[in-house]
């Protein structure tokens, strides 16, 4: 039936091939018994014809049902097989099993009973069941364990074929499924030797299952029999060599297997059995064992799994001296457990370190953060800025007692009051902005008693947080899409804000990291077209920002000495103001100053 065709069809695309097949001689054959079934199925409610055919919807075939005979060659499906058949069909239709739904239904419309479309779907996909009236049965010529074989005239291609009736005990779904794995073999294997499987015959109101097989005129039992078939030498030899160990089969059994050209194998004089002396340096458990697997006769032998049960496996000595085994460090399945966890946390510390690296190259990349703490260029831009006395200066242009700082972006900064749900900016460090007028020699030291409580609140928090943003770091650490200005960082734990909690002197809040991380260069470029450009002390360059791995805070004692280095640069910024003041005549608000915390 290799001319139906097609995997993964839906219902009402199950197409019949009856036309373009490879002519061996059997897909000859069944391909013309498939175009009968494709006219009885076209006939039966499809009225399609052509080359390409669909099966007829369920509903046709639903109709169809009563209208068929019995399809089993002695008899009639009964009244209740057909109920059965007929409920199973409306029942079972799409809802077995790992089978797709579609198929399923589609091989229930193909004429598949359903007790094989539950369990065996893969065994019959892509064919349609032959009728059992398109054969004529002739005489039954074998018997299996489990079937009964005859041989039979495929009505079709007037063409002998054997049919092979499978005995399912009450359609046990096992017995299905061991059949189902046959015929998956069987219609896999393509080889002048195998007998080919050529197809099924069965129906949906059938409680049996025919194999179509190619018919043989010979099985190996039956050339053996025959006065013309000699064996060779070698292959007598052989036998003889087995006989020699295991000893000749004893005369009953000679009858018993109704040979009638035994004589060419038996040998003339009885061999007796040698086994246990050729092996008596073999355990002793080992030689009875050995002693069950080879005896002559079949039926002695066992089981593989009454094999199993023999001393051998279990006796001294066993198999190998456990002394010889490989020796390995104790490991416990609990010991495993910790070193995978061990191996998980070291990864995804790497992956971070990876993360940050590469959100590194981003942010010099999309050249954003222009920050700095540099001594060199604070000054130079202190300068700069006393000598251009910018009236649009943030601090000049706000002045009073509200202040309102200016990111690089140009955006209005107000402090938040709200920060306690906020994380810290763990990332590229916090730019702490001080206005000139903070810095005033008049207020410095009580701004600079705030900024260090300020520290300190944001120690803690940066602390309390720290694991978040480890967590987080890896998925928002994807480089590549960050190459640009628009980037967007989702998770909250990650994306740090900078929020200035100034004890009621501003509000509100100001995401920092996204104007800092994001902002590109080139909106600074210009420094005329930025309106806060003139109050940006400097750019921090990439040296000095912060980039945290794992921890935001080493434990101990580097705390006190980020907070120790905190409070000695927002000392030099004070005093560097303080000088600059005295040295210009400028008398004009300085604007606004960033820092990093733990710059050089
Ligand atoms: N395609 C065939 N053409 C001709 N004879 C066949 C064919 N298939 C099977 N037979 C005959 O039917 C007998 C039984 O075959 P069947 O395949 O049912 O049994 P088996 O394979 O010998 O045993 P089991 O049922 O345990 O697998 C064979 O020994 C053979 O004589």
């Amino acid at each position: 039936m290799g001319c139906i065709c097609s995997k993964g069809i839906l219902l009402g695309h199950y197409k019949i091939k009856g036309r373009g097949l490879k002519r061996s001689k059997s897909s000859k054959r069944f391909a013309a018994s498939s175009r009968r079934d494709e006219l009885a199925v076209t006939a039966d409610g499809g009225g399609h014809d052509g080359a390409d055919r669909l099966i007829p919807s369920p509903h046709e075939i639903e109709n169809e049902v009563g209208d068929r005979k019995g399809d089993d060659f002695n008899e009639k499906p009964s009244k209740s097989l057909q109920r059965r058949a007929t409920m199973d069909v409306q029942l079972k239709v799409g809802k077995v099993g790992s089978f797709p739904l579609g198929e399923k239904a589609a091989q229930v419309v193909a004429g598949w009973p359903s007790w094989l479309t539950a369990v065996a779907g893969e065994a019959i996909n892509g064919w349609v069941p032959r009728r059992a009236d398109s054969f004529e049965k002739l005489e039954k010529i074998g018997q299996g364990t489990y079937s009964s074989v005859y041989r039979a005239r495929d009505l079709e291609t007037n063409t002998i074929v054997a049919l092979k009736k499978v005995r399912f005990a009450n359609m046990d779904p096992e017995s299905v499924r061991f059949m189902a794995r046959e015929i998956i073999i069987l219609r896999k294997l393509d080889h002048p030797n195998v007998m080919k499987l050529e197809g099924l015959i069965t129906s949906r109101v059938s409680g049996s299952l025919y194999l179509v097989f190619e018919y043989m005129d010979h099985d190996l039992a039956g050339l053996a029999a025959t006065h013309r078939i000699k064996f060779t030498e070698s292959q007598v030899e052989q036998m003889h060599k087995i006989f020699k160990l295991c000893g000749s089969p004893s005369e009953e059994y000679w009858k018993k297997s109704k040979l009638p050209h035994a004589t060419i194998f038996k040998p003339q004089q009885p061999y007796k059995r040698c086994l246990l002396e050729t092996f008596k340096d073999f355990p002793s458990s080992a030689l009875a064992l050995l002693d069950v697997l080879l005896a002559v006769e079949p039926e002695c032998r066992g089981t593989a799994s009454s094999a199993l049960l023999n001393d051998f496996f279990t006796s001294n000595p066993l198999p190998c001296d456990p002394s010889s085994l490989p020796k390995y460090p104790s490991s416990k399945e609990f010991d495993a457990r910790l070193r995978d966890e061990e191996a998980r946390k070291r990864k995804a510390t790497a992956g971070k370190v990876r993360g940050l690296e590469s959100i590194k190259k981003c942010s010099k990349e999309s050249k954003v953060v222009p920050m700095s703490h540099d001594n060199a260029d604070f000054k130079a831009s202190i300068q700069e800025r006393q000598g251009q006395s910018n009236p649009r200066s943030t601090s000049e242009k706000l002045g009073g007692t509200t202040q309102n700082n200016v990111t690089p972006s140009g955006q209005s900064a107000e402090p938040s009051l709200n920060g306690s749900s906020q994380i810290g900016n763990a990332n590229e460090g916090e730019a702490l902005t001080v206005t000139g007028r903070e810095l005033d020699s008049s207020s410095g030291g009580a701004e600079l008693t705030r900024q260090r409580s300020f520290m300190h609140r944001r120690a803690s928090r940066l602390s309390r947080f720290s694991n978040s943003v480890a967590v987080g770091a890896d998925s928002l650490l994807d480089c590549s899409r960050e190459t640009g200005a628009n980037v967007e960082w989702r998770d909250e734990a990650f994306v740090a804000r900078c929020n200035y909690q100034d004890g009621g002197e501003s509000s509100g809040k100001h995401d920092w990291s996204h104007h800092l991380l994001h902002k590109p260069m080139s909106l600074f470029k210009k420094a005329g077209e930025h309106p806060g450009r003139e109050s940006i002390a400097s750019y921090s360059p990439k040296k000095s920002r912060i980039h945290y791995s794992g921890p935001l805070l080493p434990a101990g004692g580097n705390l006190d000495e980020m907070l120790k280095e905190h409070e000695r640069q927002i000392q030099n910024a004070v005093r560097k103001a303080r000088l600059d003041k005295v040295k210009t005549t400028n008398h004009g608000q300085v604007g606004a100053l960033f820092y990093w915390p733990n710059g050089r």
